[in-house]
């Protein structure tokens, strides 16, 4: 099969470099450009040389790399960088994936409330797909452009999209008029290389604290999703907190039971509904997931308890850098180039 030209702008940072590890294994992906405006000229090979050997790629500026010229060109970027460039590029026939949030919101309203930023391309965002395979490749198939889902967002999406399902399905499993409580952690990766160079060590190491407790940017990405999984608006409140670790997510979600909700099976109902699923792994009644069980890898493992008859706990976790972004971007161009989900993402997760 012909190779698949791949661009990545925003190189230099965690998401940019994770995908090119992950794209460099990957048989069918020929990487054609890399960009960083910071890093212009330098052999990416010298910034990060745990890539020594297996890629002969210099940063380019991104005014002047060939992007044009590829398949697919993947943003690793701040919010704001894909939607200036997308239209350009879909023009030219390239698809666009994006691991920021410029196509993750359909409410231009919601996106400037919560990015601070007016939308600059609300027609291409009215056709852009949001990108999570287990509830939306069929659409994702024929997309030009992807906004993937947050490394917050895929963790507690995940989590609660059977019992949703169901909900909407059969009818008031979830007490809806309880909000649901995603308690999420996340390592110091997810706040990026641009901040984490900013994050002494005395800051992040040896602490552990929440922030964003009056309201984070993720919340309303979570709430749209999962009202559509629910059929009905959901009430969530989202607490994340900062780990002293490099990568991994841990969301450890709160659900209030109704009285025919309490009846369910549900290690039967999410073993059945992720049974086909390449990367969602449902573990034994009993399991304590880890971050590390996931670590470098692209599956999220997920653990159910029942604590009184109608508190439903969800365990869930995954690494924000491979499922929670690069990852699931490349599980995203698998999709849309019509290869198997899995090729170039079957790294087992490092242990210990
Ligand atoms: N880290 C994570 O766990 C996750 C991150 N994401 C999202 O992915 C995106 C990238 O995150 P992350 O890799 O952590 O961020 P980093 O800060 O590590 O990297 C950002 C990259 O973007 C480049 N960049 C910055 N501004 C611009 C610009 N205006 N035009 C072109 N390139 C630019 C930077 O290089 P240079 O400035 O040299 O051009 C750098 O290569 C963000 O939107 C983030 O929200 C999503 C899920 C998880
Ligand atoms: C630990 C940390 O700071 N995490 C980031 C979220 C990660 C991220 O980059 O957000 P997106 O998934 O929206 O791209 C934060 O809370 O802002």
């Amino acid at each position: 099969m012909k190779k698949i030209k791949v661009g990545i702008v925003g190189g230099s940072g965690y998401t940019g470099i994770e995908l090119l590890r992950l794209l460099t294994q990957h048989p069918s992906a020929e990487i054609v450009t890399i960009t960083s405006r910071g890093e212009a000229g330098t052999r990416v090979e010298d910034m990060y040389p745990s890539l020594r050997g297996r890629v002969d790629l210099v940063f380019q500026d991104p005014k002047e790399a060939p992007l044009k010229e590829c398949d697919v060109v993947f943003f690793a970027t701040p919010h704001g960088v894909a939607m200036s460039m997308a239209e350009e590029l879909t023009q030219n026939g390239v698809k666009v994936i994006d691991l920021a949030a410029d196509f993750r919101l359909k409410d231009t309203e919601e996106f400037k409330k919560w990015y601070k930023m007016e939308h600059t391309c609300p027609d291409i965002l009215k056709k852009a797909v949001y990108g999570q395979p287990e509830t939306m490749r069929d659409k994702m198939k024929d997309a030009m452009v992807l906004g993937m889902a947050g490394c917050y967002p895929t963790s507690i999406q995940l989590g609660l999209l059977p019992l949703l399902e169901l909900h909407k399905k059969v009818g008031n499993i979830v007490d809806i008029k309880q909000t649901i409580i995603a308690d999420s952690k996340s390592g110091i990766s997810g706040a990026g290389r641009k901040a984490a160079v900013n994050l002494l060590c005395a800051e992040a190491t040896d602490n552990f604290k929440a922030y964003g407790v009056g309201g984070h940017r993720h919340s309303p990405e979570i709430v749209q999703q999962l009202s559509e999984f629910a059929g009905e608006k959901v009430s969530l409140t989202f607490i994340p907190h900062l780990l002293p670790t490099i990568r991994g997510i841990f969301s450890t979600i709160y659900v209030q039971l109704t009285e025919k909700g309490m009846e369910q099976d549900f290690q039967k109902l999410y073993e059945q509904r992720y049974a086909n699923e390449p990367f969602v792994d449902v573990m034994s009644k009993g399991a304590l997931p880890e971050t590390r069980m996931v670590r470098g890898s692209n599956y999220v493992r997920i653990a159910l308890y029942r604590k009184e008859p109608n508190l439903l706990v969800i365990l869930v976790v995954e690494d924000n850098l491979v499922k929670g972004s690069s990852g699931q971007a490349v599980q995203a161009m698998n999709i849309l180039f019509g290869l198997p989900e899995t090729t170039g993402l079957e790294q087992i997760a490092l242990a210990p």
